[in-house]
């Protein structure tokens, strides 16, 4: 794929997950397991993307999960937000699908474009070409939520939503999940940071999708703190029904 130097920062973004997912297969198939495997992976995926942002936008900021913060940032117009391997628990768990690449680009203060690479799974989703939401079977609200960590609070509003939990890992999974139709849903609160939703945010709102804080409010992105410890990714038909009903708990899960 040809790259411009400028320009087409959602192409860009899709060919560095891809590039990214890529060398994290290769990674996987070495004889490295537990945090030995997941070390080599956030390294190698984190030096792919690094490299590229440094050949094609070397004038760009960057805020990563793998690397060390700056200030520059926070004045920048132009910031790439990455998650060089989001689900990275599971990723070490072969063959294991649900792990992802995450690469946002934000500029003037919003998520202006991402993508996100499932590399176990061959594809990469991407605001370039959004994904087109499936047509909803009947049946109860679906909900995604972690499978190593459920938050407590995600069991009870699916309770009183008379909603089904689908586990999986990788917040960018959980949140594809809702797009390919698997889920309709994704709720979680209790800790994150920008890089684990702003590239699956991205595509979401692309895709049509609600995105928000699990209050309603906007989900906002580099900002100085770069946790983001909740949200809400859903089918617009169930955020105002998914919202009134977290609602109830939100004192509970600010106490947490
Ligand atoms: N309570 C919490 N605090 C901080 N990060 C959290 C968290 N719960 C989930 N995450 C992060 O969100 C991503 C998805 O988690 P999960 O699969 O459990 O839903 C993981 O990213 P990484 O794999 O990049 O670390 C995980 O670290
Ligand atoms: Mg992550």
């Amino acid at each position: 794929m040809t790259i411009e130097p400028r320009g087409d920062d959602a192409r860009l973004a899709r060919h560095l997950a891809h590039a990214a997912g890529l060398a994290l297969l290769e990674e996987r198939t070495g004889t490295a397991e537990g945090k030995a495997l997941k070390d080599a992976g956030d390294a190698r995926a984190q030096a792919v993307l690094a490299a590229l942002l440094a050949e094609h936008r070397p004038g760009d900021a960057v805020l990563s999960e793998e690397a060390a913060d700056s200030a520059a940032r926070l004045s920048a117009e132009r910031v790439w937000i990455i998650d060089p391997l989001d689900g990275t628990r599971e990723f070490s768990e072969r063959p294991r699908t649900d792990w992802a690449v995450h690469v946002a680009f934000w500029e003037k203060g919003e998520l202006a474009s991402g993508a996100i690479a499932l590399p176990a799974r061959d594809v990469v989703y991407g605001t370039d070409e959004p994904p087109v939401l499936p047509p909803r079977p009947e049946g109860p609200i679906r909900l995604a939520v972690s499978r190593s960590r459920p938050p407590a609070f995600v069991t009870e509003v699916a309770q009183e939503l008379g909603a089904e939990l689908v586990p999986m890992g990788s917040a960018g999974v959980k949140c594809s999940s809702v797009w390919t139709g698997e889920a309709d849903a994704y709720l979680h609160a209790g800790g994150q940071f920008e890089w684990d939703s702003a590239a699956p945010v991205a595509v979401a709102r692309a895709a049509g999708l609600h995105t928000s804080r699990i209050d309603g409010s906007p989900l906002v992105y580099n900002r100085a703190d770069p946790q983001l410890p909740d949200l809400l990714v859903c089918r617009t038909e169930f955020a105002e029904k998914i919202l009134a009903t977290v609602a109830r708990h939100i004192p509970e899960v600010i106490a947490r």
